[in-house]
């Protein structure tokens, strides 16, 4: 290695020569990444507000307290509004400027639970009376689910709403330590008002189970506590100081009056005598939930488009072990055991993105059904955006780990960014739906229809359930995978939907002696099947999307998806006999051929992988990562921020009176030496 060789000027020419090696038009590929050239503009230009404005400055917060990230998180939450308000910003500016934001926000429990919950469900006295204070932040809500004794099984919360005709109010009640309302996000000192879960409870003592309450919490005037509430934060949210930034807060009750209106009864509701209104859809509640959750499709998207980002740039400036032809060490990014890590999340990235997008039009066409009455699509969107929530925090936080350790110690350091992503990022496996508890709905609903199949009259095959007409037609036989399968989008979508279908099989017929994993497993295979199908459109309506290059390119990142969707899939594609050894193969092991392909997919898409990341559109400011910077280099970037350590204010640390020098003298003692 020459001698005269530094390393922070060699950051920038790899990264400067990567991006020169990109075949692709980035600000195409941007363009359709971010939905558009109008919405890429207005990323573009809400991003320079926000990141020239101190209140969004990042440069100090790995330092911050818990104290001081809540207070940051509250100030940002304000000065959104406020910008808002100065650049007139539309609502769909308001949602790009959210989504920017890499902080769990206060204000998030508002607009994605308090706010669609209330404008779903609510009378339209309810509705009408709080809209515009909801929608102008006058009040602020929260939702209130999560008891400290049960969360996933909602039939069996304790707080109860106490209906009593004689003053046509609910008395809202905690009965015991464990019905306390708990981990509701802004319920601890931010919300105003709430959505409150409560067990509604006829004359008669008769239960009709959880329903939801509109209930005030605070003065509107003092910001207290109203009488009979007892309101806190439960404490910093997890060892990992994910969600610093909110308030997750519990609730007790006593005896707290709320008028009868106050029941969010547009479907459900209780007349004035006291008598149950049923509602029209047993599942009407879900509504709901199914927006929170397609929501994280887009999120897990834009995280692991980060993830991506981080990874990618940082392993194409790295130099580490073999020296390789330019007489320097290789860029990390050149060994197949780093790239095969990296650039799958490139191919989840742009899968997710599209998903999300197509699904949040799916969720308003359902909202604007609900609101006429039509509940047709209800039952298959819960069932569909209850799966792909699973899948998209599963892999989410896989992906994020995975980059994190791609890039060897620096990947540990707060300054990488990374690890506030996935601390914050963690518990999407549990709110919105347990993962484990979502699977087993997904894997009934599917169970279900398998079984009507073989009725007089079967359900109809849609969507989420298509790939069930596989075993609707006998004559269809399951295909056999070889060397072809690994080049052909259809191939590996039909080996999903197989896979799929065989796993609804095998469990319907095993019932009696489930296996402990399968509800896992079927679930998993149902949604990558119906995420496969959607890849098969999106790899059709490539043409029309980017000129040949880009289309060869994008082409093969969606491929790299279903493979790696496959190779994840292996054992259940080997134990179901959809991939068997063939003669031709020489080692007789069937799954070498997909991992070959794999990476020779990987390999073919190393020269494009910084144009392929740069197409996200990420400023430095929204990565805030020193190993992730767009010019690359990282040694600098991690030295500035190394500076900014509190603990290098001074040389001699105040713990060396208390505590060092007392260590240090007794040891000399005992040592008995002076040096
Ligand atoms: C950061 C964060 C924010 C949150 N925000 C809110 C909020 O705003 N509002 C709100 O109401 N709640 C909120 N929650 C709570 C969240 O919705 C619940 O934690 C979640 O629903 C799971 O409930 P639980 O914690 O009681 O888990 P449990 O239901 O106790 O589950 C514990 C374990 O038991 C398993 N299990 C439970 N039941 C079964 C079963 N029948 N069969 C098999 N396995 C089972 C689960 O799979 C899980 O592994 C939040 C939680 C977090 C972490």
């Amino acid at each position: 290695m020459s001698s005269s060789h530094d390393p922070t000027k060699q950051n920038a020419i790899d990264m400067t020569n990567a991006r020169a090696a990109t075949s692709i038009e980035v600000a195409d590929v941007r363009k359709f990444l971010n939905g558009g050239p109008l919405l890429w503009d207005r990323r573009k230009k809400i991003v320079t507000i926000l990141s020239n404005d101190p209140v969004f400055d990042k440069s100090l917060r790995a330092f911050h307290s818990r104290q001081e990230q809540f207070l940051r998180g509250e100030a940002i939450s304000n000065r959104l509004y406020e910008l808002q308000e100065l650049h007139k910003w539309s609502q769909e500016d308001m949602t790009i400027a959210l989504s920017v934001m890499d902080e769990p926000l206060p204000i998030a429990s508002h607009n994605i639970t308090f706010k669609p919950v209330l404008e779903l469900q609510a009378s339209t006295e309810l509705r009408s009376k709080y809209a515009a204070m909801t929608a102008s932040k006058g009040i602020l809500g929260c939702y209130l689910q999560t008891e400290l004794g049960h969360g996933s099984n909602l039939s069996c919360l304790e707080t109860t709403a106490t209906y009593l005709p004689q003053t046509q109010e609910f008395e809202l009640h905690s009965p015991t330590l464990t019905s306390t309302k708990w981990w509701s996000g802004a319920l601890g000192k931010t919300a105003t008002h709430g959505i409150i879960q409560a067990k509604l409870i006829l004359p008669g003592e008769k239960d009709m189970g959880p329903h939801l309450f509109f209930v005030q919490l605070r003065s509107l005037e003092t910001h207290e506590t109203l009488p009979g509430r007892t309101l806190g934060d439960v404490g910093q949210p997890d060892t990992l100081c994910g969600w610093a930034s909110t308030d997750n807060g519990f609730a007790r009750f006593d005896h707290v009056r709320i008028p009868k209106e106050n029941m969010l009864s547009k479907f459900a509701g209780v007349s004035d005598a006291g008598e149950y209104v049923t509602p029209p859809h047993a599942k009407m509640s879900f509504s709901g939930l199914i927006y929170f959750r397609s929501l994280m499709v887009t999120n897990a998207g834009w995280l692991i488009a980060k993830a991506a980002t981080v990874s990618i740039r940082y392993a194409t400036v790295r130099r580490q072990g073999e020296i390789g032809p330019d007489g320097l060490e290789r860029q990390i990014i050149t060994y197949p055991s780093v790239h095969v890590r990296i650039i799958p999340l490139l191919a989840r990235a742009f899968v997710y993105l599209e998903l999300g997008r197509a699904l949040t039009r799916r969720v308003d066409e359902l909202t604007r059904d609900l609101s006429v009455g039509d509940t047709t699509q209800l039952a298959e969107l819960h069932h569909m955006v209850s799966g792909l929530k699973v899948l998209v925090s599963t892999t989410g936080i896989q992906d994020l780990e995975t980059a994190r350790r791609s890039m060897g110690g620096h990947g540990y350091s707060a300054f990488a960014g990374l690890g506030k992503l996935y601390a914050d990022f963690l518990p999407a496996a549990t709110y919105e739906g347990e993962n484990s508890i979502l699977e087993q709905q997904v894997v009934r609903a599917a169970l279900k229809t398998f079984r009507s199949l073989s009725t007089p009259r079967p359900a109809s095959l849609s969507g989420t359930s298509s790939y069930l007409c596989l075993i609707r037609d006998k004559a269809l036989v399951p295909p056999k995978a070889t060397a072809d399968t690994w080049a052909k989008p259809e191939a590996a979508i039909s080996l999903l939907e197989w896979r799929a279908s065989l796993l609804v099989q095998e469990m319907a017929n095993t019932t009696t002696t489930p296996d402990p994993s399968i509800t896992q497993r079927v679930s998993r295979a149902i949604t990558e099947a119906f995420v496969a199908a959607r890849v098969g459109e999106l790899i059709a309506a490539l043409d029309s999307a980017f000129k040949p290059r880009a289309v060869a390119v994008v082409r093969k990142v969606y491929l790299l998806y279903l493979l790696t969707t496959l190779e994840s899939a292996l054992v259940d594609l080997l134990s179901l006999g959809l991939i068997i050894a063939t003669v031709e193969t020489a080692t007789h092991n069937p799954t070498r051929g997909l991992r070959l392909a794999v990476a020779r997919l990987c390999k073919e898409l190393l020269p494009e992988a910084i144009g392929l990341s740069d197409a996200f559109g990420f400023s430095d400011w929204e990565l805030d990562s020193a190993l992730g910077v767009y010019d690359g280099r990282v040694y600098e970037a991690l030295w500035a921020k190394a500076q900014q350590e509190p603990l290098n204010r001074t040389d001699v640390t105040e713990a060396y009176e208390v505590s060092i020098k007392p260590l240090l003298l007794r040891g000399q003692k005992i040592a008995g030496a002076k040096l």
